[in-house]
């Protein structure tokens, strides 16, 4: 990519796109195309041919889809399904069709097998049945990997695939009950440290294992790898992620010191653990020469502090 060179940033508000937009800014390119929700919506076959046909990007980072927590996932499983389907069939399409030079599609890791060995290699992918909370989700993010295979192989494209595991970070999604695990706690023990409550509730036995990534540091691998490698060189697609697992019940205590709650954790055993752990093998991106920057507990710092300057403060 060059500075000047076209990028069409698709889901440039989200939490991974927010950062792609701050990574390319300090990268030095300043020719980024973005839309709104509100000005393009991406499930619209029509709308989206059109937009393509008209600003015609060169490179494009697909960081748009429907997202949530288990929560989400498990409840609006046809949204979660059609909406993904839709978004990356209608880029990815476009984006052969318009001849965009390189694609980065973002997948997840929850499209490996809910008993996956650990840590899950890339070649995992499809060796056994998927978790039930996120099939759905999971499988428009399979399709999405297929199709920027299929595409590359039977039209010369140049379109790469990275899996990040769990991300968090400034401009997380913080709803109750739709956001992921690490805003979700976030707001509760803020709002129970506000308030002087005693317990908070954390959903599951805390027993479940996740891997948690900053997103600022998900948006420099794919810029790296977007600067750095072609899709012939990095396999099919590329786990992202720091390599290393926390348990549910030991990210709580965590939060909970970072926010200053002092109070009892309450683990309500009705809702879903989902996957017991979901540990990437990171050791593909570490040899194309990347890791992730970011230490932890000051990931989950940076993101509070931004919970409490841009969102704690409108709600
Ligand atoms: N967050 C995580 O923990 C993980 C995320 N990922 C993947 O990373 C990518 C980015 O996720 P993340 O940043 O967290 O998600 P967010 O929900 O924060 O952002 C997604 C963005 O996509 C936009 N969008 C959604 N639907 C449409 C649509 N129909 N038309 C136009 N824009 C749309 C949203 O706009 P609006 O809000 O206005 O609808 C939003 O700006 C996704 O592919 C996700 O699957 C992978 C692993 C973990
Ligand atoms: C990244 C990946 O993330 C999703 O999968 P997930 O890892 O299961 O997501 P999660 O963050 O919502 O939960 C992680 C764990 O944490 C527990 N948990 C405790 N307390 C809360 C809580 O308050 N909220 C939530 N959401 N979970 C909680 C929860 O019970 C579970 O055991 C995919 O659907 C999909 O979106 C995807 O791609």
């Amino acid at each position: 990519m060059k500075p000047d060179s076209k990028i069409y940033v698709a889901g440039h508000r989200g939490l991974v796109g927010s950062a792609l937009m701050r990574r390319l800014i300090a990268g030095g390119y300043s020719n980024i195309v973005t839309r709104t929700h509100a000005e393009l919506d991406l499930t619209n076959q029509p709308s989206v041919k059109q937009f393509f046909e008209a600003e015609r990007p060169e490179y494009v980072f697909l960081a748009a889809a429907k997202v949530g927590g288990i929560h989400a996932n498990n409840t609006y499983r046809a949204d979660f399904i059609y909406q993904n389907l839709m978004i990356e069939s209608n880029i990815i399409h476009a984006s052969c069709r318009q001849g965009v030079k390189k694609l980065m599609f973002l997948g997840s890791s929850c499209i490996y097998p809910k008993f996956s060995p650990q840590p899950m290699k890339e070649e995992h992918l499809l060796t056994g049945l998927l978790e039930p909370t996120n099939e759905p989700y999971a499988i428009a993010k399979i399709a999405g990997i297929k199709m920027c295979d299929a595409y590359n192989r039977q039209y010369g494209t140049n379109f790469m695939s990275a899996m990040p595991t769990n991300l968090y970070g400034p401009g997380d999604n913080y709803d109750p009950q739709n956001s992921h695990v690490l805003p979700a706690l976030i707001y509760r023990m803020h709002k129970a440290r506000m308030e002087g409550a005693k317990e908070v509730v954390v959903w599951g036995s805390g027993l479940p294992k996740r891997e948690f990534l900053f997103s600022d540091d998900a948006a420099d691998a794919c810029v790296y790898l977007m600067e750095k490698y072609n899709a012939s060189e990095i396999g099919e697609f590329v786990n992202i992620g720091v390599g290393k697992e926390i348990a549910i019940h030991e990210l709580a205590e965590l939060i909970a010191d970072v926010v200053g709650f002092q109070g009892e954790l309450v683990f309500d055993k009705s809702k879903p653990d989902g996957t017991p752990r979901k540990l990437l093998d990171v050791s593909r991106m570490r040899a194309l020469g990347w890791q992730a920057a970011t230490d932890f507990r000051e990931g989950i710092t940076r993101a509070y502090t931004d919970y409490r300057k841009n969102v704690f403060k409108a709600v």
